[in-house]
């Protein structure tokens, strides 16, 4: 499990700057399986999820939203049949701050506890 899940999640006001490109490369060595993608012009974290069926998917599914409610930071998240799209980025500074990282690498400790 990567030493990330475990960081301390950092308060984030919208003067934030978001992450620099080396810190960028940093951090993505401890989630390697994270894609950095665009959307509406602000930088994300995505990975798919596989799972068994729609029952598991969902399970997952709500598992990332206690993630996300428990430090009121929230990502978008696709449900399919057995296939989960996770993208986690900071709304209030249009990118990516560390906290992304770390919730990144907790969604991945939370997809390996369902196996
Ligand atoms: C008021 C509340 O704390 C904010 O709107 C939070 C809610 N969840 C959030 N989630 C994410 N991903 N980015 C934010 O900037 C954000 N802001």
């Amino acid at each position: 499990m990567s030493e990330l899940t475990k960081q301390h999640f950092e308060a984030c006001s919208k003067n934030a700057p978001t992450v620099t490109d080396i810190e960028k490369q940093t951090l993505h060595k401890d989630i390697p399986d994270w894609n950095f993608v665009e959307t509406d012009g602000e930088e994300q974290l995505q990975k798919i999820f596989k799972l068994k069926n729609f029952a598991q998917a969902q399970a997952f599914t709500n598992k990332v939203g206690d993630l996300a409610e428990a430090e009121d930071h929230h990502p978008a998240i696709l449900l399919e049949y057995g296939k989960v799209t996770v993208n986690w980025w900071t709304h209030a500074i249009g990118g990516l701050h560390k906290n992304d990282f770390i919730m990144a690498a907790r969604t991945d400790a939370a997809y390996n506890d369902m196996e």
